[in-house]
């Protein structure tokens, strides 16, 4: 007898679909197992198929036929119609097909791989074939819409993967081939996938476009164009690089609120690409700029092309200033390829003279080793474009204890290059690289890097103080190249390093804009959102000249620190006001802040650390030094703190910073605030 569920199923799929159901008998099992041999529940047909009455006349309708069996191949309209069925219904409900599918497996995980195929010669080769091959009915073709929608995901539009539903390999590919016809028959709607047109490639090659463009590849310009590419992700930018390589500062690291202390690695254009995908990089320098284009201005390259902008920003940097006559033994030091060139000079040469007293003369005259340096500085102490002559005297032992180190093993020869971070110089494609063009300044640990060693036994460093190099004078018989110092001394050298400061590059913006104002010092004049006098047109870095209102503790340094802060801060006033809105300025222009390492000391500088723009006389200086450990020094005026220069790991720098920006009175505590026995961090805690 049947049950009375199963006569219900029975009749339903009769009555629904006008398919024969010919005997029946009852059997037991899994009733998902063969969906197609149970529409009765439970109820095993002996001709158990769904099927049209006109299909019934070319079976073998009364044979008993095996359930494995796959040989009847089921048109694809029956299957369509049993999709319909009332029998479908009741075994699917209206859950897709795979859904009540369970996928066997040994172990705790499925295999990625769902098997190849579950029918192999016209046979279910397995007890538990994959939601299409057990059941018959299911057919897929392109005209099944309904069946294909169940394996299409109804978020993303895609095709379920297989972990998903379980089809064996050959029914997925059937299943991709229908969905595929189906989609180009228009019979499966579905929404087409948003292409993101790069309509720079329609252009000539000759002329570009970028809603932003940034000239200069140095740590400004970087720093500019990945504020933008964050802040403008739907806007492209360009960025204009003179170096196959550009500059990004890695390992930001804050030491307090304003002190950051950062790497420069040099990095293949296609680095900065893959950050930020909406920054192209053009191998090419900028020669001119006319600001009245039709999509804003056009920038022209030393290659000819024209790239248009809705913004640009100059980043352009500096260049060493040419303080001494132009001499094929007078270098200077501002990007790789030079240092390079110093590398294979100082590897010769018996005496360098090193003139200037900065940045690069204080790192060099600390790096070169195993030759005669001899340091002319026109002050009466050591590193004065940063330090007091208190700190320079402190500094002085370390420099001369460096000069005085003996080689590693007597005359060692000189060692090439010790490291250079990820250097890929690609090959310029014909008529790209401009010859001899700038690259961006040198990273702040960039003597780290290279190793300056000549041949000599190590001498003692020789200092020049008070004096200039009055001319250079023709070579002798022992030396290529004298030098008439303004004291009366003629030098003779192997060569002359000339590190005296750096001019901004101006001049291919400045020919033809006489509305771009210049500062004194011969920078971009900008105001307070790094805007220029002329319309659209921002600039960052070394190659500009702050030109608002300061606030009483910042002045402007071209400094690796600066260029980063104005870069970044220039992006972002670039993305708002290109959206019509105004930016309050960053608050690290607040106080001036510098960390950096001479003679292989910590040297932080805070606030007006010199007496900067303080009236004379009427400030104070306040010191603490212990020799070879630390230097403190604070600039007090009416009993508050200006500035501080503090050499040394001393710890100081988060609490004098406070101290200078909140302008606590510390009169009372007079001389105490430097007693080494008071904790001044834990006092003003
Ligand atoms: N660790 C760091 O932070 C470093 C920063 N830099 C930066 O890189 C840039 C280039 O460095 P650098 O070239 O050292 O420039 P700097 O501006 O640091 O120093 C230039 C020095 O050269 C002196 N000078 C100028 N003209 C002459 C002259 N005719 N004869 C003799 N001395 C002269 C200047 O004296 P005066 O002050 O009297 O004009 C000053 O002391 C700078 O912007 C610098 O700040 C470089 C290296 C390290």
């Amino acid at each position: 007898m049947l049950p009375s569920a199963a006569f219900s199923k029975l009749s339903a799929i009769a009555d629904s679909t006008a398919h024969c159901v010919r005997s029946w008998s009852l059997t037991i099992g899994n009733p998902l197992k063969y969906p197609s041999s149970r529409f009765t529940a439970g109820v095993h047909q002996t001709h158990n198929r769904f099927c049209s009455t006109s299909e019934a006349a070319a079976e073998e309708e009364n044979k008993e036929r095996n359930p494995k069996d796959r040989s009847v191949k089921i048109p694809v309209e029956t299957s369509i119609r049993y999709l319909k069925s009332r029998a479908y219904q009741s075994t699917y409900g209206t859950e897709p097909v795979w859904v009540p599918y369970v996928r066997n497996f040994k172990g705790q995980w499925a295999p990625p791989k769902t098997r190849k195929t579950c029918i192999r010669k016209d046979r279910l080769v397995t007890n538990n074939p994959c939601p299409i091959c057990r059941d018959e009915y299911l057919v897929l073709h392109e005209t099944n819409v309904d069946l294909l929608k169940q394996f299409i995901s109804p978020h993303s539009g895609d095709v379920l993967d297989t972990s998903k539903t379980n089809l064996c390999r050959r029914q997925f590919d059937n299943l991709m081939i229908a969905v595929l016809r189906a989609r180009d028959q228009g019979l499966l709607t579905y929404d087409v996938p948003f292409r993101h047109y790069e309509y720079e490639h329609y252009r000539p090659k000759s002329e570009r476009h970028a809603a932003f463009v940034v000239v200069g590849g140095g740590i400004a310009g970087v720093s500019c164009a990945e504020a933008l590419a964050v802040l403008r992700p739907e806007a492209n930018v360009i960025l204009v690089s003179a170096s196959p390589l550009i500059k990004a500062a890695t390992n930001v690291q804050p030491l307090t609120k304003y002190l950051v202390q950062f790497d420069v690695e040099e990095q293949a254009a296609s680095e900065l690409t893959r950050r930020c995908p909406t920054v192209r990089v053009l191998h090419d320098a900028a020669v001119s700029m006319r600001p009245d284009g039709p999509d804003g201005g056009v920038l022209v390259t030393a290659s000819g092309r024209r790239v248009s902008y809705g913004r640009l920003c100059v980043c352009a940097g500096a260049r060493p200033k040419p303080t001494l006559t132009d001499h094929p033994l007078v270098l200077t030091v501002r990007d790789t390829e030079s240092v390079r060139a110093l590398q294979a000079r100082v590897a010769g040469a018996r005496r360098v003279l090193v003139v200037g007293n900065g940045g690069i003369a204080t790192e060099l005259v600390h790096k070169v080793r195993a030759v005669e340096v001899v340091w002319v500085v026109r002050h009466d102490h050591i590193s004065a474009a940063f330090v007091d002559a208190g700190a320079a005297e402190f500094l002085l032992p370390a420099a001369e204890e460096a000069q005085a180190e003996p080689a590693a093993d007597g005359a060692d020869p000189p060692k090439p290059l010790l490291k250079r971070m990820r250097y890929t110089e690609a090959p310029a494609a014909a008529g790209e690289a401009p010859e001899g063009l700038v690259g961006a300044a040198l990273g702040p640990d960039w003597h780290a890097r290279w190793e300056l060693r000549g041949t000599e036994a190590a001498r003692p460093l020789r200092i020049e103080y008070g004096c200039e190099v009055a001319r250079l004078l023709p070579g002798d018989d022992q030396w290529p190249l004298r030098a008439e110092l303004t004291n009366g001394q003629v030098l003779g050298a192997d060569l002359v390093v000339s590190a005296t400061g750096v001019v901004p590059n101006v001049e291919a913006f400045t020919a033809g804009n006489p509305a771009l104002r210049l500062a004194d010092d011969g920078g971009i004049l900008v105001d307070e959102q790094m805007r220029t006098a002329v319309a659209g047109v921002y600039a960052a870095g070394d190659v500009c000249s702050a030109g608002w209102a300061q606030a009483k503790h910042w002045f402007q340094m071209r400094l690796w620190t600066q260029a980063r802060q104005m870069g970044t801060y220039a992006g972002r006033c670039m993305a708002a006001h290109a959206v019509g809105e105004e930016l309050l300025q960053d608050f690290c222009f607040e106080m001036f802040s510098h960390v950096t390492r001479f003679f292989d000391h910590k040297v932080v500088l805070l606030g007006l650390h010199s007496g900067q723009k303080l009236d004379d006389g009427d400030w104070e200086v306040l010191l603490r030094a212990v020799k070879g450990k630390e230097y403190v020094k604070l600039v007090l005026q009416h009993g508050r703190v200006q500035g501080a220069v503090l050499v040394g790991d001393t710890d100081l720098e988060e609490t004098f910073e406070n101290l200078i920006l909140d302008q606590v009175d510390v009169s009372h505590l007079g001389d105490d605030l430097l007693h080494p026995h008071v904790d001044i961090e834990d006092y003003f805690d």
